[in-house]
């Protein structure tokens, strides 16, 4: 098994009085297997067109072949989008070392950019500085009328006009068809320049749609195997599809614990991960959990931190502030990579511990230290452990939070594909806006 999953260190039976008490555990339990049941269902009759994509290879040329046309002689390659239309590509994107510290600069092949926060500065110094000639935009919007990227397409389109150059031979959308008699307003935008567009999923939201088009065209572009990704989303899903208890496979621990902890009202869920090239993933989690939970009053608010950085700015909470969180700390294989250290400058130094270490060593010790030192808190915590962390490691860490994240809702009793609150927000923005 590449992927090890455990909730032991989380259970009032093992860690004591902080943790998870059986009865949650019990009731979590028969929540988690009617909820396995209802994904069944649904995987069956292509109720939750999400199931379906584990399996889906039909589409997979075309993305390559987009993907291939948006490389051909790019210097620079952005992508427009926000939250669920961003977050799930960056997450795949940090494989090929997208905004990992030191090395992202140095990433060969075209530079990719994801502008999914909209900064005027940002965007501002971004179009006076690439080589426009030579730079790609991929607009990527589900419903084809988020702000953010409106704009932000408006600004591109006017800069390359301004520059003489053609939109629609650098400019790609992805979006919804327009719904019929409806609007579309990317489309509208885009659709007159030539740019090619590919569909969005209508099933699938953007914060689910990371195995579609939406979360594949970008990692194909950046050279990842997306065939893998598919097989991993396609590992997790196997034993909901094969009926397997919920105490017998990763999907249905998860399931246990997410229902069990939101049964025992801890009101936090720290997703803590030693890798660098888990950074995003975390990003992506918060969203997923947030958009999909945090409604009808219930929900619980997830936390991002990475490891061992964040042992040095949010570790002393986690363990010494207020019980009111359950932790999940991802690890990797990392033992034994990157730079040996020399045992005389260990001796040196002053850390004789360090001779012939590794860094992977100490940060694969660091990553167990702090799962056991929540626990000898009596602080719940869940370990996944990922031995290597390639496409298809990561297809199924995402299909893996995904199927969570839906039975946590379907446990708890919120719908977890909607979020009707945020629109309030952004009619107000728009209003606003007007009033100038
Ligand atoms: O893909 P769209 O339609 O531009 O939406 C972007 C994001 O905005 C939201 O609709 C609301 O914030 C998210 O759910 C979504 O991922």
């Amino acid at each position: 098994m590449a992927i090890k999953h455990a909730i032991d260190l989380a259970l009032g039976r093992n860690i004591g009085a902080g943790g998870i008490p059986a009865e949650a555990i019990e009731a979590g339990t028969t929540l988690a297997a009617r909820g396995l049941a209802r994904l069944r269902e649904e995987a069956a009759s292509g109720a939750l067109p999400l199931l379906n994509m584990p399996a889906a290879t039909g589409d997979l040329d075309e993305i390559r072949t987009h993907a291939a046309r948006i490389r051909e002689g790019a210097s620079d390659i952005v992508f427009l989008g926000t939250g669920g239309s961003s977050l799930g590509a960056q997450t795949l994107a940090q494989l090929k070392d997208y905004a990992v510290p030191g090395v992202g600069r140095l990433a060969e092949g075209p530079r990719v950019h994801f502008m999914d926060n909209l900064d005027p500065i940002s965007f501002g110094r971004l179009l006076e500085r690439l080589p426009l000639e030579t730079s790609r935009f991929v607009a990527i919007s589900k419903s084809g009328g988020t702000g953010e990227t409106l704009m932000q397409t408006m600004a591109v389109l006017a800069a390359l006009d301004a520059a003489g150059l053609p939109a629609g031979e650098r400019v790609t959308g992805l979006s919804e068809p327009r719904p019929a008699g409806g609007k579309n307003a990317l489309r509208d935008l885009l659709e007159p320049t030539g740019a090619p567009f590919l569909e969005h999923h209508t099933g699938i939201g953007g914060r689910y749609s990371v195995l579609t088009n939406v979360g594949l065209l970008p990692a194909a572009v950046m050279g990842l195997d997306i065939a893998a990704i598919r097989a991993g989303a396609a590992d997790s899903l196997q034993p909901v599809l094969d009926g397997a208890a919920p105490g017998e496979s990763m999907i249905g621990e998860g399931a246990i614990l997410a229902i069990a902890t939101a049964l025992e009202e801890k009101p936090i869920a720290v997703m803590m991960a030693y890798a660098d090239r888990l950074e995003r993933f975390t990003r992506w989690y918060v969203q997923l959990w947030a958009e999909s939970l945090g409604k009808d009053g219930k929900g619980s608010t997830p936390v991002a931190a990475i490891g061992p950085v964040d042992q040095h700015s949010q570790l002393q909470l986690y363990l010494g502030g207020p019980d009111d969180k359950v932790f999940t700390v991802i690890t990797t294989g990392v033992a034994g990579l990157g730079p040996r250290i020399d045992g005389a400058l260990a001796e040196r130094g002053g850390q004789p511990g360090f001779a012939g270490k590794t860094i992977g060593d100490l940060v694969a010790a660091q990553g167990r230290a702090t799962a056991d030192t929540l626990a000898k808190n009596k602080r719940p915590v869940r370990t996944i452990h990922v031995d290597t962390l390639d496409e298809r490691a990561m297809g199924h860490l995402l299909m893996h939070f995904m199927l969570e994240t839906i039975l946590a809702g379907y446990g708890i009793g919120v719908n977890p594909f909607d979020q009707p609150a945020v629109e309030e927000g952004k009619i107000l923005a728009k209003q606003y806006l007007a009033e100038g």
